[in-house]
């Protein structure tokens, strides 16, 4: 790539654009965020603060946030960091380019179940497109702790061209061609921390909740490759290493979203409630349907969907997982 006013952009200004942000900010001159709410185009540009998404970390001065996506025209490549359901919408709003595309969301696309990937593919036909996913709180990267994220792409030179423009001494991509993989690890783990989170909010144990990190890395299997994903992309970084993470941190609001579940407060009031995303709580419903219709069983999937709806209690859903016929461990 060659030198530019602004080498990357970051679309979406929420806890991982902003931590994006910062780690673009330890190797490139000027980063230019959009942001979609004011006061925090406000709060990055007067007080190198994201108060609203990511408060308490200090973000370098090189960083400049605007609320004009007709800014980012100049930049040579683009990190998409808007929630998944508004990805199509932000896309169609860019302006013209034939920048490659950094898609960062976590989720499947309601209505479609399309990823993230298939829709950019759709909506943005000649911007080459990458995947960047795994373990990585926003607040962890933000402070520069050390991290390692699947960035994936078709096409090897792109892959380590990007690589190249956004590794940091503490921020390390690896690259891996499988583009659906990636993404399927990443949406499926989230609806998963749900589940793990409701096991710890009903004090089940941490017996049961490894069960169901392994058990429910068993569904992502079945489903992945159902999809076309590759194994060893659901057990690396972007599938197991985000599982493992999300599924025993109340520092996912995944997890912490499941956690209230579990500890009997009604899932409509816990969503109206919140300020942040649980990509989780929208996949959930999609990502069932989607495997239903590719014959895929998810019960763990189909338990969350059930206590996000408020059609079963944390109870009987325990009992209904623990009921269902003896099977072999494989599939
Ligand atoms: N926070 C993390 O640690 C983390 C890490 C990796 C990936 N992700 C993924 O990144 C994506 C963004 O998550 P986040 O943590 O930055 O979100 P956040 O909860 O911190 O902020 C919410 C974001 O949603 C945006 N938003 C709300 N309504 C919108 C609309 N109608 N159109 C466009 N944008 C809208 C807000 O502007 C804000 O950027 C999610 O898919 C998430 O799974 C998050
Ligand atoms: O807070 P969560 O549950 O959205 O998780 C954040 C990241 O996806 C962790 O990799």
């Amino acid at each position: 790539m060659s030198a530019g006013r602004y080498p990357v952009g970051i679309i979406g200004g929420g806890a991982w654009g902003t931590a994006l942000a910062a780690v673009m900010a330890q190797i490139h001159d000027d980063v230019l965020l959009w942001a979609r709410e004011e006061d925090v185009v406000r709060s990055i540009n007067a007080s190198h603060e994201n108060a609203l998404f990511l408060p308490g970390t200090v973000l370098s001065r090189k960083i400049e946030a605007t609320a004009d996506l007709a800014r980012m025209a100049g930049c040579e490549a683009f990190m998409i960091v808007t929630p998944a359901q508004h990805v199509r919408a932000i896309l169609s709003a860019l302006p013209d380019t034939q920048a490659p595309l950094i898609l960062c969301a976590k989720g499947i696309e309601a209505n479609t179940q399309m990823l993230v990937s298939d829709v950019a593919a759709q909506v943005r036909p000649d911007n080459p497109l990458a995947v960047l996913s795994g373990p990585t709180f926003a607040h962890e990267v933000a402070a520069g702790k050390p991290t390692a994220i699947t960035l994936a792409t078709a096409n090897p030179t792109l892959g380590a061209a990007l690589m190249r423009s956004i590794a940091t001494p503490s921020f390390r991509p690896y690259w891996s061609d499988d583009v659906v993989g990636a993404e399927i690890g990443g949406a499926v783990k989230n609806v998963l921390a749900i589940a793990c989170g409701v096991v710890d909010g009903a004090g089940l144990g941490l017996n049961a909740r490894a069960a169901l990190i392994a058990r429910g890395f068993a569904e992502m299997q079945r489903y992945g490759l159902a999809r076309g994903a590759k194994a060893e992309t659901l057990a690396g970084l972007s599938g197991l290493g985000d599982l493992v993470l999300t599924c025993s941190s109340e520092n996912s609001r995944n997890f912490s979203l499941g956690r209230s579940l579990g500890q009997g407060h009604a899932a409509e009031n816990l969503l109206a409630d919140r300020k942040t995303i649980a990509e989780g709580a929208f996949t959930a419903p999609v990502l069932l349907q989607s495997a239903t219709d590719l014959y895929v069983e998810m019960p763990i999937v189909s338990a969350v969907c059930a206590l996000l709806a408020g059609t079963i209690t944390v109870d009987a859903v325990v009992t209904e997982l623990l009921a269902r016929p003896l099977k072999s461990e494989s599939w």
